[in-house]
């Protein structure tokens, strides 16, 4: 680890953005006892700060906060609460290096990724103050001469949310956006590794005009006991959850005694599939996207790179190249391109996954290990079987493994054998071949020439044991509204 320490707050043009306090039901506290949990920045195990640690009576408070305040702000139009939004995003539009140094320093990704993801946080904010205004209801021609039929559709209610490490703003901005926007309360609980992200969050938004109470952000280590507040509580309509298929089972099996309404983004094993016809640079460069883009550790990440035969020499080569030039460091300092794994068990994954595909038989063409910390070489192995761990888990690290195929079909049902499905990506210039290949892949998301596809205007979610629901575009505030349906007689 680097032996200095992160003075955060002497890095930040507005310190007052780094609040260790959880925002309750409108006001900062501390928890009822107390209690508080280490934030450590990954890049140099320095503890950066240490945060309110709250219980599940905070978090009833939360919730039955957010439920009073919708009246409220369901009272206002949906352009009033349009332009709070727009405020919230200008405000993290100004911020957003300080936004991206506190982002850096407890999430490990570098400084320009960081500010990338803050931007990108912001746009669900702009998108869907937007999308609120066109929450249209129906009419529709009765059925009997005295009846009329019309559709209203309206705020689900409070939204209970948890969210990742990885993304720690746009994770949660995701969610909220279109919560907030319809007129939900909302009660975030952000990941123990990385609550700096979502308080900062908060602190703009009270400044934007957010009313006291629609929303919370209550920061705690005990991430089980506050799911259940979430799938226990009545008061609460809407479970959203971002992280893993194993977690995201647990809370389905919970929210199952309420029929609790559920929206789940898990894990995913991104195929990334290289024909003989493709632009190899243009792969190479995907490849480098898709795989590295926070180190490996996105849901999205390419998992699993398969390339055709009379391609896989000349690609591995290439790819090896690019790696090669990738920076390791610590995310706050210029130039770094990689920084840090979020923790130990994150860098013994990789390791874990490397030394399987050595055990087959595999070779390692660039990187391998891990430097000191919780760094890691980025890495290219070529030789990988299709029985490696590596092609059916989610190694969530800079690992990129090439498996070799023969046709399209084999690499299709090679692709498809995986119980997730969230995204896939596939390089080729036959016209025939990518509509075939883009209709066969069982996935929610295929990028099709490229390895970047986020953005919201777009649904993002997964199919199979991936998710449920989307997230962005305009299908993404439908999960935070109700539809009814009115008959009356006249
Ligand atoms: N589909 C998507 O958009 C995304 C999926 N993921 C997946 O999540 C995993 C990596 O992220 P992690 O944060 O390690 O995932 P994780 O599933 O371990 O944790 C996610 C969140 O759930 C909380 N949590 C853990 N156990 C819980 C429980 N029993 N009850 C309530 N909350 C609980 C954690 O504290 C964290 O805030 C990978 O599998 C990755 O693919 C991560 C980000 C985005
Ligand atoms: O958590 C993730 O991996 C994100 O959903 C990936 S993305 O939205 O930034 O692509």
């Amino acid at each position: 680890m680097t032996a200095h320490s992160t003075d955060l707050k002497t890095l930040l043009k507005d310190p007052s953005l780094l609040e260790t306090r959880a925002f309750v039901a409108g006001d900062w506290v501390d928890a009822d006892d107390g209690a508080t949990f280490e934030v450590r920045n990954p890049a140099r195990g320095d503890v950066i700060a240490q945060v309110a640690d709250l219980s599940r009576a905070e978090v009833k408070r939360a919730i039955e906060a957010a439920h009073a305040a919708m009246k409220g702000w369901q009272a206002r139009t949906a352009k009033e609460r349009a332009q709070v939004m727009r405020r919230w995003f200008d405000l993290m539009i100004e911020n957003q290096d300080d936004l991206g140094k506190i982002l850096t320093a407890e999430q490990g990704k570098p400084l320009p990724e960081a500010k990338g993801e803050i931007a990108y946080g912001a746009s669900f904010i702009e998108w869907f103050g937007e999308e609120a205004k066109r929450v249209y209801g129906e009419t529709i021609p009765g059925h009997q001469p005295d009846k009329r039929l019309t559709v209203l559709r309206q705020p689900i209610g409070v939204v209970g949310s948890i969210t990742p490490w990885n993304f720690p703003n746009a994770m949660i901005t995701r969610k909220c956006g279109p919560a907030l926007a319809v007129g939900c309360g909302f009660v975030a609980r952000p990941a123990a590794e990385t609550p700096l992200s979502a308080l900062a969050l908060a602190v703009l938004g009270e400044r934007a005009g957010l009313p006291k109470g629609i929303l919370s952000v209550v920061t705690s280590s005990r991430s089980s006991e506050i799911g259940k507040e979430f799938c226990e509580n009545p008061l609460v309509r809407k479970l959203t959850f971002t992280g893993s298929t194993e977690v995201g089972r647990i809370l389905l099996r919970q929210a199952a005694d309420q029929v609790l309404k559920c929206s789940m983004e898990l894990g995913g094993n991104a195929p990334f599939i290289v024909f003989d016809d493709a632009d190899l640079d243009a792969a190479v460069e995907g490849a480098m996207a898709s795989k590295f883009r926070n180190n490996g550790q996105t849901c999205v990440c390419a998992n699993r790179i398969y390339v055709q035969a009379g391609v896989y020499d000349d690609f591995a080569r290439r790819l090896a190249v690019a790696v090669d030039k990738l920076t390791v460091g610590d995310g706050l300092v210029e130039g770094t391109t990689t920084g840090p794994l979020i923790n130990e068990a994150a860098v013994e994954k990789v390791e874990e996954h490397i030394a399987d595909v050595l055990a087959q038989g595999g070779q390692v063409v660039t990187g391998g290990k891990r430097k000191d910390g919780l760094f890691f070489q980025p890495t290219v192995m070529t030789g990988v079987r299709d029985d490696a761990k590596v092609a059916t888990e989610e190694t969530f690290g800079p690992l990129a493994p090439l498996l070799r195929f023969e046709t399209e079909d084999e690499v299709i049902a090679k692709a498809n054998a995986t119980i997730f499905g969230l995204a896939a990506y596939f390089y080729a210039r036959d016209v025939g071949r990518i509509t075939r290949v883009q209709e066969a892949l069982e996935y929610g998301i295929v990028g099709v020439n490229t390895g970047i596809i986020s953005t919201e205007v777009a649904p993002f979610g997964g199919v199979k044991q991936s998710g449920l629901g989307r997230e962005g575009s305009r299908h993404g505030i439908e999960d935070y509204l109700e539809m009814k349906y009115v008959c009356l007689s006249i």
